[in-house]
């Protein structure tokens, strides 16, 4: 039972708690650093504080790596696509920081995000004898960043990792905030701990090789934080996604430093999720029944978060939260971006069963992000004949 119920959280109303700074307004034309668009972007989480560099050439640069832990033993987890394009370069940067520098190469794709190929890490670690001073690097995307660490926040009660992200995706939210699990058959990422990297190392360069449907996915949620956070970021978006899908490395940069800048607030302020981040979550609850009700990889998890995000903007404006062009605006970014809008016809009844399970819902009660003016979001619960309104209106009945 889907009923009305208030849980305001927005990052305006909790920023003054924090000692991050302020989420400001963008102007469309940032200026850009000249050079390598090296910038940095500070985590702050006390002494689970780190950076996220960001930048073209970072992987073949000694100081992208300078002061992360020295260990006897490193482990590069990658996947079967990713390690043979950067894995030999990334050994090539931890050679003076390790003695060994060990890799493994998980099979590619959501529908590994399981326990059966976390475990392979396990495996590994232990048939090499690494010890607790092992440090882990994920090289890849959200998929490898989600279980290397998971396997890093369990190794040995806990080893220290590094992520090196390759997708847009990872390079804009997954490695960023300490978010780490696997999936189970019934929801997404239902088994998992929070655990923050060591650093996040986001070489622009690696776009170059990304598939455009990955890039497309990776678009979905930089766009999330423009209603989520930041009326000015939608904008600009919206200025530059030509830009940004022929991968300008400067549009890249700065899309990439900025839903860091707005992730990593967020995260300052509440970093397990107990109010305010569930704002990263917005279009998530359709999102993720779209990924577990057509079996995981169907759809690409940016691809769900896209339709869903739509889906939420839609619940919005039928709550009386937004007006109906906002609903037309956020379905014409995500079809720019090469995002599908039409929600799989799972059946009500599925929809709901799915989104019962969701890790905001409490007490049966589903709980969706909301946008309740642009740049600010909220928690709420919604009658649930306003939901069915919502599934069939986007072709999900
Ligand atoms: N932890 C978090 O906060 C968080 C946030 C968002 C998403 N996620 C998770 O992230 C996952 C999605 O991540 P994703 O979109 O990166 O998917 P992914 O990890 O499956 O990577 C997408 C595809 O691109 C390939 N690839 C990666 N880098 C490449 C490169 N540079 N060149 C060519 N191919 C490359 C991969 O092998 C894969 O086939 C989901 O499991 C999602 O739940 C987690
Ligand atoms: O970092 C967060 O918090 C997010 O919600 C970011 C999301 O984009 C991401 O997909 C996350 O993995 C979802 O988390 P979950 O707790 O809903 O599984
Ligand atoms: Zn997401």
């Amino acid at each position: 039972m889907i009923a009305p119920a208030e849980g305001a959280a927005t990052l305006a109303g909790m920023s003054t708690a924090s000692s991050a700074p302020p989420v400001s307004p963008l102007s469309v034309t940032a200026a850009q650093p000249a050079g390598n668009l090296r910038r940095t972007v500070p985590v702050s989480l006390g002494e689970r504080s780190y950076d996220i560099v960001i930048g073209c050439g970072l992987l073949d640069d000694p100081t992208s790596w300078a002061g992360l832990p020295r260990s006897a033993t490193a482990l590069i987890v990658s996947n079967v696509t990713v390690a043979p394009l950067y894995a030999d370069r990334l050994a090539a940067a931890l050679a003076p920081l390790h003695r060994r520098v060990l890799r493994l190469e998980l099979p590619d794709g959501e529908a590994h995000k399981n326990a059966a190929v976390l475990e392979r890490i396990y495996d590994r670690l232990l048939g090499d004898a690494c010890d607790r001073r092992t440090v882990l690097y994920a090289l890849g995307g959200g998929v490898v960043g989600d279980m290397t660490g998971f396997a890093a926040a369990c190794y040995m009660r806990g080893v220290p990792f590094v992520q090196v992200p390759t997708t847009l995706l990872a390079q804009v939210d997954s490695s960023v905030g300490g978010k780490t699990a696997i999936n189970h058959p019934l929801g997404k990422n239902m088994i998992g701990a929070f655990y923050q990297p060591a650093r996040v190392i986001c070489d622009l360069d690696t776009l170059d090789t990304l598939a455009p449907r990955e890039l497309s996915a990776g678009l979905a949620e930089v766009i999330k934080y423009g209603p989520i956070a930041d009326a000015g970021f939608l904008d600009w978006i919206e200025a530059n996604l030509a830009a940004l899908m022929r991968r300008d490395k400067a549009a890249l940069a700065h899309a990439v430093q900025r839903s860091c800048e707005i992730k990593a607030q967020v995260v300052g302020c509440d970093e397990r999720e107990s109010g305010l981040r569930a704002i990263l979550n917005f279009g998530h609850t359709f999102g993720h029944a779209i990924e577990a009700g057509l079996g995981y990889g169907e759809w690409l998890h940016g691809e769900a978060v896209g339709c869903g995000m739509v889906m939420a903007a839609d619940l919005s404006a039928r709550l009386g939260l937004m007006p109906a062009d906002f609903v037309a605006r956020l379905k014409r970014v995500c079809e720019r971006a090469g995002l599908p809008v039409r929600a799989p016809a799972l059946g009500a009844e599925r929809w709901l069963a799915l989104m019962g399970l969701d890790k905001k819902a409490e007490g049966g009660e589903i709980r969706f992000v909301v946008i309740d003016r642009l740049g600010s979001a909220r928690m709420q619960a919604a009658p649930e004949s306003i939901v069915r309104e919502v599934i069939a209106a986007h072709g999900g009945a």
